[in-house]
């Protein structure tokens, strides 16, 4: 298993919510923002935590906080901003908009990586999500060349590097919950009171 000392951990939390109305970091669950249910996290398991946002709000947190380098360009702007300011090797990225992301995937995650693939990404009832995956440092150059080239979709840049696809178990599913709309916020506070 890593070593947490290896690992750094690159939250995104930039980006418009539009389809949120307002900023998902800060939506409240259980008595605490999106944001820090992730942080509290990621620092199960990495030494090193990066926020990545343009939101000075977010400074309260006491994490490191680093706007994007090159702003507007969704989560690969994110990542790429994360992947050049980490000096670890390996980097978790994740999105604050998973708030209930659990440390068992991330272990599943780690778990996974080799010595053959330069990205390691879980994949829940077969959809790929390249924002819970982690990242070798040296994955950079192919995310820097596809925004070069404009190629802003996460998918696609994933299919060009050498990316192993790790399989969770039906088990995850609150764990990999992404949340985007009020609809998805309403059900998901349900979900929690009765489980
Ligand atoms: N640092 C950074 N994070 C981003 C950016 N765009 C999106 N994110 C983050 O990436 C994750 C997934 O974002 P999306 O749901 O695809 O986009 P969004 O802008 O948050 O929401 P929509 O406007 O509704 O698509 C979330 O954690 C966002 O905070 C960006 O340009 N920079």
């Amino acid at each position: 298993m890593l070593n947490p000392s290896n690992l750094t951990g690159i939250i995104l939390a930039g980006g418009k919510s539009t389809r949120m109305g307002k900023d998902k970091a800060f939506l409240i669950l259980e008595d605490k923002p999106f944001i820090s249910h992730i942080v509290e996290t990621v620092k199960q398991c990495a030494e090193n935590v990066l926020i990545i946002s343009n939101n000075q709000k977010l400074d309260s947190l006491g994490v490191t906080r680093h706007a994007d380098l090159i702003p507007n360009l969704g989560p690969i702007g994110g990542i790429y901003t994360g992947l050049t300011l980490s000096s670890a090797e390996f980097n978790l990225v994740v999105a604050c908009d998973t708030p209930f992301l659990s440390k068992e995937t991330i272990d599943v995650l780690i778990d996974g990586i080799d010595d053959g693939h330069d990205g390691f990404i879980v994949q829940y009832e077969d959809v790929p999500m390249p924002l819970i995956g982690i990242y070798r440092k040296s994955s950079i150059a192919c995310f820097k060349e596809a925004i070069d080239e404009g190629k802003l979709g996460l998918q696609k840049l994933l299919a060009t590097m050498q990316t192993k696809i790790i399989v969770l178990p039906k088990s995850h599913s609150k764990s990999v919950w992404n949340i985007n709309t009020l609809e998805d916020f309403k059900t998901i506070k349900k979900l929690k009171k009765e489980t």
